[in-house]
């Protein structure tokens, strides 16, 4: 019999009542439990008693409540119910949604000048789609995708999230912005941002990389380029391999928090991105002009073919990384020559599309 991984929800429940469930006749039979038939497969685990019980959650909560604060212990809930599977994480939920929530009932307090405000369901409501934006963050599901209560509001706004992200900046500003650094460009810098910039007027897409020793104004010039594309309201997005260097860009996310890029690069074979094209993800990387990847020489080389792959296969085209315009920018010169315990597999994605 196949394995199922944990996160495959249904699947995974309907798996374990396979195996132990004696003689089942239907799907239906699977489900019912004591003459009693369930509404899921995890429902009908529960009652026969089939999961683990979840008192070592209830003690990690428990201690987190009283050493940390409500946004710690709200992280702490989103990372227990994406990736620990705790069997009821409603029952954990209505045990800990007061501290998880408190520090929401303190904002409105002080917004409101009134401190006798009690918690409300709005306030437990807000608590669940904070949750939520961070279990699509950690492991792309919506809460009701973890057997937990789903917050109100309405799909579009949560599978929009990403979208929003790219889509706030001020246009003003960022107009500014480009007016009083453009001709500051030095004759070089003027060069690679006018065949960037036709590069993205055409969409035609494409593989660019900028190599300059450090110092010479690489980032400078890419918080120009993405300033431009995002102040014609078009989605530019920022990545770097380390997080102090997406620090250094307007809007930057390290590459695999924003790619979702898996752990183990080393070990799979063709390691794809964990973005799916109905994701919010999947979304931005359908509409978005332009991928910037700084310092991306301290990448390795699957998470570039991860994106590669991913790309590809989110806007159905076969050109190398599905036609969008990326941009790799970075100095092999500051880069260690040597792979620790490398071998000479360690060569670049460059030799595998030919470029
Ligand atoms: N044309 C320019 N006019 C004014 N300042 C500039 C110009 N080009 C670069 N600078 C400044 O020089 C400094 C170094 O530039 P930057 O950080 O972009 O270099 P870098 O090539 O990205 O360096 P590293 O490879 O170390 O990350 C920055 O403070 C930047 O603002």
């Amino acid at each position: 019999m196949y394995t199922v991984h944990p996160r495959n929800d249904e699947c995974f429940y309907l798996r374990l009542l396979l195996v132990n469930v004696r003689g089942p006749k239907s799907f239906a039979h699977l489900k019912t439990v004591n003459g009693h038939q369930c509404q899921t497969y995890r429902e009908a685990c529960q009652l026969l008693g089939l999961l683990e019980n979840d008192s070592h959650w209830d003690l990690t909560l428990a201690d987190s409540v009283v050493s940390s604060n409500a946004y710690q212990i709200r992280t702490l809930f989103a990372i227990i119910i994406t990736t620990c599977f705790p069997s009821q994480p409603i029952q954990l939920w209505n045990k800990y949604k007061y501290a998880i929530c408190e520090d929401i009932l303190h904002r409105l307090r002080i917004q409101t000048n009134n401190p006798d405000i009690q918690i409300t369901d709005e306030i437990y409501n807000e608590g669940l789609i904070l949750i939520e934006d961070q279990c699509l963050t950690i492991a792309n599901k919506l809460l009701i995708e973890v057997g937990m209560i789903a917050p109100n509001r309405s799909m579009h706004d949560a599978f929009n999230q990403e979208l929003n992200r790219e889509l706030q900046y001020n246009v003003d500003t960022l107009q500014e912005f480009v007016r009083n650094n453009v001709p500051l460009l030095n004759e070089q810098q003027k060069q690679v941002y006018k065949t960037l910039m036709q590069a993205v007027d055409n969409n035609t897409g494409g593989l660019f990389f900028l190599d300059a020793p450090g110092g010479t104004g690489k980032t400078f010039v890419i918080s120009l380029i993405l300033a431009t594309i995002r102040s014609r309201c078009d989605i530019a997005l920022a990545l770097a391999s380390s997080g102090i260097a997406a620090t250094l860009l307007d809007g930057g996310r390290t590459a695999h928090s924003a790619l979702k890029l898996p752990l183990n690069l080393n070990t799979i074979d063709t390691p794809t991105c964990n973005i799916s094209r109905s994701s919010a993800m999947g979304k931005l990387l359908m509409q978005c002009k332009l991928i910037v990847w700084d310092e991306c020489t301290m990448a390795h080389k699957k998470s570039l073919e991860a994106l590669n792959f991913t790309l590809k296969d989110l806007r159905r085209n076969n050109n190398i990384f599905g036609g969008l315009m990326i941009l790799l920018a970075g100095d092999f010169r500051q880069t260690l020559p040597v792979v620790p315990r490398g071998t000479n597999f360690f060569c670049y994605i460059f030799e595998k599309e030919n470029i």
